[in-house]
């Protein structure tokens, strides 16, 4: 069985440990000649790196490990890159959550000004390292999962048409596990129909193998408890905030009782409530800073001082292992269904061919394609068509380093609620993200 190489770009993340131990685990599907990390913060990688090194010792010795910031030596001779930059780290996304907070607007990882604002800092990291992987690997593929997906996609759709990147999200992994929970069966027994963009979807079908549509009986659960589960599916989120929002999902049910909602239409539809229960002085930045960031970071730390990893405190991350399913199509033609980020072209019907979507599709060795989802109700598309075209406009705004187009853009979105506000929160996005987005004139 062919063994294949692998470098995980944002090697310094705090799903890097996670993953790593998912694709130990996964050695019998997936089998590794070579792993590396590559970052361009050093000594923040090297944490991870130093830790992982001694796992994969004791555990894998036949894999080949490094980790390095030297783009050249990360990407040559790599199958695949499992990419989750974050430019600007932790620290901007509390910008990108606390700036909008001040306004009275919705303050957001992937949503709203803040996902617009992340969005102008991710394009230029992820147009570098899909060049990086395009000089020194041509033939590699990159699985990505950096943020905001939508945004990141529609700029690779424009800026780099060409290139082999496919981009995912695994929030609906994570409510599919909720689901199969509610109903009593497994992620993998259900088949769904969803449509919508990165994180702004639905789900219209959730069948068994056997053809058995559970959609009523699960969005009879969802009116009741939103998507709460009694045992909880995953362990990040236990934190309130995260509790928050997929208890809230019995309110996007209420709106719209056609189909289930993805959680984050919360954020669009009800950005008032979001902005009443917010705590402008300590975001979900904070919450993931002193949690998720701190545990990974004790855990390296730990291991690399007791020379072991025996016992120690690295977990497989659950959400993850969509990932070897989709390397694993790609490397053997599986022709697995999973939801992607893809160009439209006539999936939604009633939909521009251009918009960056995310549907089922058939992945195999020659890359995606996407299963036709039909027509889809005016009010969907209505709501889906204002955020499209918020997210084509931050990306023509970067491309053009225009100002004004980036005002509309702010403007335009539904968590904002006047162009005065837009234009408040865009100067002051402007001087907080200084040395990382594009002159704006
Ligand atoms: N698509 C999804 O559903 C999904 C799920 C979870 C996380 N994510 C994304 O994964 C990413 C990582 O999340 P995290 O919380 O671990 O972030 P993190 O800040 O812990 O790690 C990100 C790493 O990326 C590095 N980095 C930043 N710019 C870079 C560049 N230009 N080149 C190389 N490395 C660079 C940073 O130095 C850091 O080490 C984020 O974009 C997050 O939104 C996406
Ligand atoms: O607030 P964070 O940093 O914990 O999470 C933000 C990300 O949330 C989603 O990913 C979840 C996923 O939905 C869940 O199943 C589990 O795997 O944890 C992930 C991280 O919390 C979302 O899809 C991502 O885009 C966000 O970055
Ligand atoms: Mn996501």
């Amino acid at each position: 069985m062919k063994k294949f190489s692998v470098v995980i770009a944002g090697g310094g993340s705090t799903f890097t440990p996670g993953i790593v131990m998912m694709l130990l685990d996964n050695q019998d599907r997936f089998p590794l000649r070579k792993l590396k990390l590559y970052d361009n913060d050093e000594e923040r990688q090297r944490i991870l790196g130093e830790a992982l090194a001694i796992l994969l010792k004791e555990n894998a010795p036949d894999i080949e490990f490094s980790f390095t910031t030297d783009p050249e030596e990360a990407f040559t001779d790599t199958d695949f890159c499992m990419a989750h930059i974050r430019v600007g780290k932790y620290a901007m996304r509390e910008q990108d959550e606390k700036i909008p907070l001040k306004y009275g607007v919705v303050g957001q990882e992937t949503c709203g000004p803040g996902g617009i604002a992340y969005g102008l800092r991710s394009i230029t990291g992820m147009m570098e390292i899909i060049d990086h992987m395009e000089k020194y690997s041509p033939q590699c593929w990159m699985l990505n999962y950096s943020n905001p997906a939508s945004i990141v996609a529609e700029a690779c759709r424009v800026m780099r048409p060409k290139a082999k990147v496919l981009n995912i999200c695994d929030m609906p992994v994570g409510t599919l596990r909720r689901m199969s929970q509610i109903i009593g069966k497994t992620p993998k027994d259900l088949e769904v129909r969803y449509f919508g963009l990165n994180h702004f979807g639905w789900w219209t079908s959730v069948k068994d193998k056997e053809g058995k549509e559970y959609l009523e009986d699960i969005k009879a659960y969802v009116a009741e408890h939103g998507y709460l589960t009694q045992i909880e599916v995953d362990t990040q989120h236990t934190d309130p905030s995260w509790q928050d929002t997929h208890r809230k999902a019995k309110d996007l049910l209420a709106v719209n009782p056609r189909y289930l909602p993805n959680t984050y239409l919360k954020y669009y539809l009800y950005p008032d409530d979001v902005v009443a229960h917010a705590n402008a002085a300590y975001t979900r930045a904070n919450e993931v800073m002193d949690g998720r960031e701190k545990t990974v970071f004790d855990a390296a730390k730990a291991i690399v001082a007791q020379g072991t990893a025996k016992g120690g405190e690295f977990h497989i991350d659950a959400h993850a292992s969509f990932i070897v399913d989709l390397a694993r199509a790609i490397a053997y033609n599986t022709h697995e269904r999973m939801l992607m980020i893809v160009e439209n072209q006539g999936a939604i019907a009633n939909f521009p061919d251009d918009a960056m979507v995310e549907v089922p599709c058939i992945v195999g060795s020659h890359g995606v394609e996407p299963l036709a989802q039909g027509k889809i109700p005016v009010f969907e598309q209505t709501l889906m068509y204002q955020q499209l075209m918020v997210e084509k406009m931050v990306v023509e705004a970067y491309q053009e380093g225009s100002y004004q187009k980036l005002w509309q853009a702010l403007t335009l979105s539904r968590t904002i609620p006047s162009a005065k506000v837009a234009k408040a929160i865009l100067d002051d996005l402007i001087e907080a993200n200084r040395g990382y987005w594009p002159e704006l004139t």
